[in-house]
C-alpha cells in the first residue's frame, strides 16, 4: 500500500495494492496493521454505503462532539471528496484537501476526527462506502455550506443536487460548535 501524505499532513490518501489477474483483480480495502502503520490507529465501529447519482453533493458534514474519522472508499463510479479542517485553533483551519476517488484509481481519502466531510459525484453513478471509527449521532450533527467562499472549494458540479439539509447550511463562520485542535483527535 501506497500512503500519500497531503497539504494537510492528518489527511492521507492511501493506495492499496492491487493484484489483477485473468478473473479481474483483488485488494485489501483495510487491514489492521497496515493502516495503523500509517497513523489510523482507532478501531472503526461503523460501516456505511451510499449510493448517488451525477451531480448529488452530499456534505459538508461533521459531528462534535463524538467525531469520527472515516477511511473512504468508491467501490463504483467517481467522485470529488474534500475534507476540511475544522478545528479551532489549527495551524489549517478552513483549509482543504480535495481528492479524485474513482473505479479507475482505487485510491482511498482519510478524513481524520474533526474535519468536516463531503463529496460530489462526477459519474453517472457513484457507490461509496466508509468505515467510522465512532457511532452515527444524530444530535451531534453539524452541516457547513458547500460553497462557503472562506473555503473555496472547486467540485466540478454546476447546481449540484442536495439536501434541503445541506442546501440551508450555514457558513463556517456561524458555526458554533466546532471541535477544538488538540481535543477532536486525541487518542481514546
Ligand atoms: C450518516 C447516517 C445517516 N443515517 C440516516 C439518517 C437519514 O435518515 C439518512 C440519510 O442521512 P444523511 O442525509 O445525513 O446522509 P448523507 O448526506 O449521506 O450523510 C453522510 O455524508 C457524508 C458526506 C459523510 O461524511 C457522512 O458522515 C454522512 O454525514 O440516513 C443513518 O441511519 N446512519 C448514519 O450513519
Amino acid at each position: 500500500m501506497n500512503v500519500v501524505v497531503t497539504d494537510i499532513p492528518e489527511v492521507l490518501i492511501l493506495e492499496p495494492k492491487l493484484f489483477g489477474d485473468q478473473r479481474g483483480f483483488f485488494l485489501e480495502t483495510y487491514q489492521i496493521r497496515r493502516y495503523a502503520d500509517a497513523g489510523i490507529e482507532r478501531p472503526f465501529i461503523q460501516d456505511n454505503m451510499s449510493r448517488s447519482a451525477q451531480g448529488v453533493l452530499r456534505g459538508l458534514h461533521l459531528q462534535n462532539p463524538n467525531t469520527q474519522g472515516k477511511l473512504v472508499t468508491v467501490l463504483r463510479g467517481k467522485v470529488l471528496d474534500v475534507a476540511v479542517d475544522v478545528r479551532v485553533g489549527s495551524s489549517t483551519f478552513g483549509r482543504h484537501v480535495a481528492v479524485e476517488l474513482s473505479e479507475e484509481n482505487r485510491r482511498q481519502l482519510w478524513v481524520p476526527r474533526g474535519f468536516a466531510h463531503g463529496f460530489a459525484v462526477l459519474s453517472e453513478t457513484a457507490d461509496f462506502f466508509y468505515k467510522c471509527d465512532d457511532l452515527y449521532s444524530p444530535k451531534d450533527e453539524i452541516s457547513i455550506r458547500w460553497n462557503d467562499p472562506a473555503i473555496g472549494i472547486k467540485w466540478g458540479v454546476e447546481s449540484p443536487s442536495l439536501s434541503p439539509k445541506d442546501a440551508d447550511a450555514p457558513l463556517l463562520s456561524e458555526v458554533k460548535n466546532l471541535p477544538v485542535y488538540g481535543q477532536a483527535w486525541r487518542k481514546s
